[in-house]
């Protein structure tokens, strides 16, 4: 049965909620003692002794072994986890944001202090692709992990692809089915796709990378001529993270939205599920399919986490201590759809070359092939000028 394990959980929202429902399922040898929120006023489901704001209540308390950290403030979350981390205790944790930003520091605290940091749920939300990369391809050679990584930009543009609802609609059904961030910028920016890529970059390849080194592009200036430009390709549009080794010292990692082709599993990947596919050396292609958000799903992943952690499951990052010695490169070539509205815009642009181009008064597009780091250069006034940019992903550019 393992050993009991005496929880104080942060946060009791849309994952502190669904991972209680799951936990009375089931006897697995845990109680949550008490579960710490930020608003005392909020009507809860369970007796108002159970929560405190204090959150040294829970920290000082020796009597609790395991801290479960599901709360929508990166900041006071690394306060917290680092703390809890430092007394001993060990922690589960879905914050990908703050995972992905502290991630080499949050290495060097378990070891130093003994515990246990694990958060499958915060990659990918019922997928459990972290404990894979962990234990089933430590000593594989990845050409390249990739999928579609946020639930609510698939929600969204599923709806607005099949179902032709508008985009503010999709998102504010996101928003309500708990599946978007409290800023939802987040996610249709690519930046919560972004700190899971890192997260998982990790532990396939041993990096531990800023996330502000890697490029993000998402939905947010998507628009009706940019479905229709898929639509007549036969393609859909999926908003893509992708980590894939260069060569024997680089990494290029980059979130970007993609055409995909019916040929490609993400392409049947709809809704807030998720998709994570891992190009390995013998291995070869594998494909995991699961929903990405959500408070049951995601829920899921941490309650799995809690009973790892009543046999002492640690990470081993087998992958950096392997000291493989890669780094992220940003000078990866890719071609792309770019679509823009000012002309000015496109002058800007260093493209290496363009096989493709279209004017009119309201649509402008050219397909062409430039590098990550040409994009990571002009995000800003690519941004304000409300273009859009996927990759086609129907060359393979050199680098
Ligand atoms: N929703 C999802 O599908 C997924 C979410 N995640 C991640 O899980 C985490 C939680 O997300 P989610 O449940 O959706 O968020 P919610 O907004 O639904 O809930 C957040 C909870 O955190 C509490 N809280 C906020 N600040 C503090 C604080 N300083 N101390 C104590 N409690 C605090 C809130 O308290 P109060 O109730 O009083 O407002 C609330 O209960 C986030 O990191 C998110 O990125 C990961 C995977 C999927
Ligand atoms: N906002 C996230 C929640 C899960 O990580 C998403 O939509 O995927």
């Amino acid at each position: 049965m393992g050993k009991k394990l005496n929880i104080g959980l942060f946060g009791f929202g849309v994952v502190g909620q669904g991972l209680y429902d799951i936990s009375v399922s089931k006897n697995l040898n845990f109680e949550f003692k008490k579960i710490a929120i930020k608003d005392p006023s909020k009507k809860r489901t369970l007796p108002e002794s159970l929560f405190t704001t204090d959150k040294e209540e829970i920290l000082n308390d020796p009597e609790i072994n395991t801290i479960i950290e599901l709360i929508n403030d990166a900041e006071a979350a690394y306060e917290i986890v680092t703390e809890a981390l430092k007394k001993g205790k060990n922690v589960v944790s879905a914050n990908k944001k703050m995972i992905a930003i502290h991630l080499k520091e949050l290495v060097a605290f378990q070891e130093e202090y003994g515990t246990s940091l694990l958060y499958e749920g915060s990659v990918c939300g019922s997928i459990p692709i972290i404990r894979n990369l962990e234990e089933y391809y430590d000593n594989e050679l990845l050409f390249a992990i990739s999928g579609i990584f946020n639930g609510s930009s698939n929600y969204i543009l599923s709806k607005v692809f099949n179902e032709n609802q508008s985009y503010d609609s999709a998102l504010k059904k996101a928003q309500d089915l708990g599946f978007a961030e409290t800023n939802p910028i987040l996610d249709v920016g690519g930046y919560d796709p972004k700190f899971k890529v890192a997260i998982a970059a990790a532990h396939a390849y041993g990096i531990f990378v800023n996330p502000d080194d890697i490029l993000n592009i998402g939905i947010q200036n998507l628009n009706n001529n940019d479905l229709k430009y898929a639509r007549e390709k036969g393609q859909k549009i999926k908003l893509v993270p992708i980590a894939k080794k260069l060569n024997e010292a680089t990494v290029g990692i980059y979130v970007l939205p993609k055409l995909v082709s019916k040929d490609d599993f993400l392409f049947n990947v709809e809704n807030e599920y998720n998709g994570v596919s891992v190009q390995a050396a013998f291995a070869d292609q594998q494909f995991f399919f699961g929903k990405g958000a959500g408070g049951h799903p995601t829920g899921a992943a941490v309650f799995s986490d809690i009973s790892a952690l009543r046999y002492d499951y640690k990470y081993e990052y087998k992958k950096a201590k392997q000291n493989l010695g890669l780094s992220l490169d940003n000078n990866v070539g890719i071609e792309v759809y770019f679509r823009f509205n000012s002309a000015e815009l496109l002058k800007e642009i260093n493209f290496n070359d363009v096989s493709e181009s279209y004017n009119s008064k309201n649509y402008n597009y050219v397909v062409g092939t430039l590098t990550i780091a040409e994009l990571i250069a002009k995000k800003e006034i690519i941004l304000n000028d409300g273009a859009f940019v996927a990759e086609t992903g129907k060359r393979e550019v050199n680098h």
